[in-house]
């Protein structure tokens, strides 16, 4: 564990509530009927707690936990109506390529939208984030627990690391 949960500051626009993921059926039902759910997942490291995190308190941030299931609740506020958006955030194994997927059929059920995550310096996370949309497609077509296709999100991150050799060769020619 890299962070520490207590020090995670809440948002302005919102509320910040992280906890260890210890989800139920009772919390998947509940959470289902009355929270905006999104799954965010993606192959180990790439910065799916970091992104997370980002989004909620738009900074980022070194303090939160990181290899660990995490849920994170976040109220947003627009024209006066208050909309719960639920994360969770899956932590991967070093195994993650050789497994099938890091989610089972109750994380996709209860999802409403789906963010899956690469680094944009490693090519293996690509093309793994591309298994997990293909999977998650063909699943969808297939399944009528999952009530149609879900939207799927793909966001590289860790860009600033793949800039950095460019701009220190523009640094260099100057
Ligand atoms: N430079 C840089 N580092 C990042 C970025 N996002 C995350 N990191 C770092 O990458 C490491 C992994 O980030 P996490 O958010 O823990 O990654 P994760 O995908 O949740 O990891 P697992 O839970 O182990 O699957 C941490 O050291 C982060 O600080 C980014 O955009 N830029």
């Amino acid at each position: 564990m890299r962070g520490r949960a207590n020090s995670v500051p809440a948002s302005k626009s919102g509320q910040l509530l992280l906890r260890k993921n210890n989800e139920t059926e009772d919390w998947f039902a509940a959470t289902r009927s009355s929270s905006i759910n999104i799954l965010v997942t993606g192959a180990k490291n790439v910065g799916k707690s970091a992104l997370t995190v980002r989004f909620i308190t738009k900074r980022f941030i070194g303090e939160y936990i990181s290899g660990e299931d995490m849920t994170y609740d976040h109220v947003i506020s627009e024209e006066k109506r208050k909309q719960k958006i639920v994360f969770l955030d899956q932590s991967n194994d070093e195994d993650c390529y050789k497994k099938r997927m890091p989610f089972d059929d109750q994380n996709l059920e209860w999802a409403d939208g789906i963010i899956v995550v690469y680094d944009v310096g490693n090519p293996a996370t690509y093309m793994y984030a591309l298994k997990i949309i293909n999977f998650i497609q063909n699943k969808s077509s297939s399944s009528e627990d999952l009530e149609g296709v879900k939207p799927i999100l793909l966001v590289g991150n860790k860009t600033d690391l793949a800039m950095e050799p460019c701009s220190m060769r523009n640094e260099k020619r100057n």
